[in-house]
């Protein structure tokens, strides 16, 4: 438990005192709920003898102090306090249970945006190793799982368990022998259910894992929904989809209908202990119908609020070990977080040290200057889990304005000397220096510098306008810059044409968009963020060849007035560039001019 709840307060965000704040008048409220509880079996006696308020002192004093006649006009008195006893304890438990809610729909809120923002900024290489549809679980469904599985019933539980305590208490005063007999009742429940709280916790990890599939299968299907058309892969993504509903369903439907189980089988004991009881006691005992009365009095009141406590306490406990799975994710994916932030000095809050990098708007960052050279020097770069490098020693420079090209088989390490470029991927050794200063001094500064065009670049579900301007709200958008973007990358032509100009939706992923148009888009989105070295990944195979011819056009205008480096996978679209590097095996093995290396 202690460990249970060590984790559940790394997970917290925020105030913890809140929490235990939110704890004590929880349990605050509910101690005058038992202690109301508790004086109804004495005001129904005082109701019957009225002469045996002389003997408590505090209804002789209020008998002295109301200058009263008659006992009986007590009785009046006694029930009004236990009237707003109750009144009392019903407005503060109202007010405790709005509290939690917003205490804990706030937690899921804060621990969401913590992972999100987290998941943004930690380094590229932690999302090699993990799957998107495992993030948006946790994100969405495992902040909730927390919330309702952990948070609540250890609030709730403390409550409870506090209320049985305070009614076993009144319960041993009134009489032991009935204490044991309820413990009698309630401790089988009890122990059978801790015996199952393995099972909980497998059902939760189902329930978990089988909405991370679900969420991966929707990816996969909808995602590639062409691909699924073509092929005519539906019903396999179908039938994928329905394993895993099943087996949500099946866990979800186990453990719902395990938490009714606590009450039906105290209520049901209670009855049978009660029968049983009246039985042997007319039977043997020949015991009075008073003692039988103030037995079975006990018992209403055991049944009134003991009960429902003791079972939803066990239902509590129940729902915690279901939660402890999600506990788990959370408790584990923070703390690698965190050492992610201590380690490569990033705020989980997304601070990059020495500037804010989430409230940081692109084209609002300050650049730290590029007027000469950027260098790799012995750039060594190995996958985790992988022997060999798949970038090995690589050195080489480029000048300001110069355009590079990266050539080489499929495998030979362009994409990765690409990403180590783009400080995406940190290498073992090496350094990269832009005019002699090392790039890993403030990596955010050198990001700000690149503008990265990918194969496949990703196009929001919104218009050209905020596609280019990616990431710069509207009111900050200089549409002088956006036209000269927009033409510099080929793009007049195509937004003249379309009826609503660069406010015209690409749709999801661009599919509005030919693969040329959607590069272009790329183009013009590096230019309009004015960035000093654009990092091209050539989409060009795919295209055909007056499209190629355009997006061709497009990047050897920019020769000259930018830095390019480009992966190219043609050689006749390499022609114009100054030096050409041909890769293999993660080393450089010829570099110099077209006509050097090619012809
Ligand atoms: N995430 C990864 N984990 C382990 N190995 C990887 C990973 N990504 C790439 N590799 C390996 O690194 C080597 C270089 O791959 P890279 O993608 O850089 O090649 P490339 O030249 O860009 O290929 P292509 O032209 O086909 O895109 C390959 O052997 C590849 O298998």
């Amino acid at each position: 438990m202690n460990k249970y709840l060590s984790k559940v307060f790394y997970v917290l965000t925020g105030s913890k005192r809140s929490l235990i704040f939110l704890m004590l008048v929880f349990v605050l409220t509910s101690v005058l709920e038992a202690v109301g509880i508790g004086l109804i079996g004495p005001f129904l006696r005082l109701a019957s003898e009225p002469e045996f308020i002389h003997k408590i002192p505090i209804l002789e004093w209020i008998y002295i102090q109301f200058s009263l006649t008659s006992s009986r006009q007590v009785i009046p008195i006694l029930g009004l306090g236990i009237v707003a006893l109750f009144c009392i304890k019903s407005l503060g438990y109202f007010f405790a249970r709005y509290y939690i809610f917003q205490f804990t729909f706030d937690q899921k809120r804060l621990q969401s945006l913590r992972l999100f923002n987290a998941y943004l900024v930690v380094p590229y290489t932690f999302h090699l190793s993990r799957n998107t549809a495992g993030l948006i679980k946790n994100i969405i469904l495992e902040t909730n799982q927390f919330t309702l599985n952990c948070l609540q019933p250890i609030l709730e539980s403390a409550a409870n368990l506090v209320v049985i305590v305070v009614l076993l208490l009144l319960l041993a005063k009134t009489d032991l022998l009935l204490l044991v007999m309820i413990m009698a009742i309630l401790l089988p429940t009890f122990i059978a259910f801790y015996r199952l709280g393995g099972k909980f916790k497998a059902w939760g990890k189902i329930v978990s894992e089988s909405q991370k599939e679900i969420i991966r299968t929707i990816n996969h299907g909808l995602g590639g929904l062409k691909e699924t058309r073509v092929i005519g892969c539906e019903s396999y993504f179908g039938e994928q989809m329905e394993e895993q509903t099943l087996r949500h369903e099946k866990a979800a439907t186990l453990f719902n209908t395990s938490q009714l189980l606590p009450r039906i089988l105290i209520e049901t004991s209670l009855i049978a202990f009660v029968v049983l009881f009246i039985s042997i006691s007319q039977l043997f005992l020949k015991q009075s119908s008073e003692d039988l009365t103030s037995v079975m009095g006990v018992f209403a009141i055991a049944s009134m609020r003991l009960i429902p406590s003791a079972s939803q306490l066990i239902q509590g406990v129940g729902r915690m070990r279901n939660g402890s799975y999600a506990l788990d994710m959370l408790y584990f994916d923070l703390k690698e977080l965190d050492r992610e932030k201590v380690e490569k000095n990033i705020d989980i809050t997304g601070n990059f040290k020495g500037g804010n990098f989430l409230k940081s708007q692109p084209g609002e960052r300050q650049v730290i200057p590029f007027l000469r050279q950027i260098e790799l020097s012995h750039i060594t770069y190995r996958y985790s889990g992988t022997s060999e490098p798949a970038i090995k020693e690589m050195s080489l420079s480029i000048k300001k304005g110069e355009s590079i090209a990266l050539i080489g088989k499929s495998g030979s390490g362009k994409t990765t000397l690409v990403d180590v470029i783009l400080g995406l991927l940190p290498p073992e050794s090496g350094d990269i220096l832009v005019d002699g200063v090392s790039i890993y001094n403030n990596l955010r500064y050198w990001q700000d510098l690149i503008g990265y065009i990918p194969q496949s670049i990703f196009l929001t579900d919104d218009t050209i306008e905020r596609n280019i301007a990616f990431g710069v709200p509207d009111d900050k958008i200089d549409y002088g810059r956006m036209k000269q973007a927009i033409k510099a990358a080929q793009l007049e032509e195509l937004v003249e044409e379309l009826p609503d100009g660069i406010k015209t939706s690409v749709g999801e992923r661009g599919v509005r968009l030919s693969g040329g148009q959607r590069q272009r888009i790329g183009i013009a989105r590096a230019l309009y963020h004015e960035r000093e070295i654009l990092v091209l990944d050539e989409a060009t195979a795919a295209l055909d060849t007056e499209t190629e011819r355009l997006v061709s056009e497009a990047i050897s205008s920019l020769a000259g007035t930018k830095t390019l480096i480009i992966i190219a996978h043609r050689l006749s679209t390499v022609e114009h560039c100054d030096r050409i590097y041909l890769l293999d095996k993660g080393t450089v093995v010829k570099s110099g001019s077209y006509q050097e290396v090619v012809g």
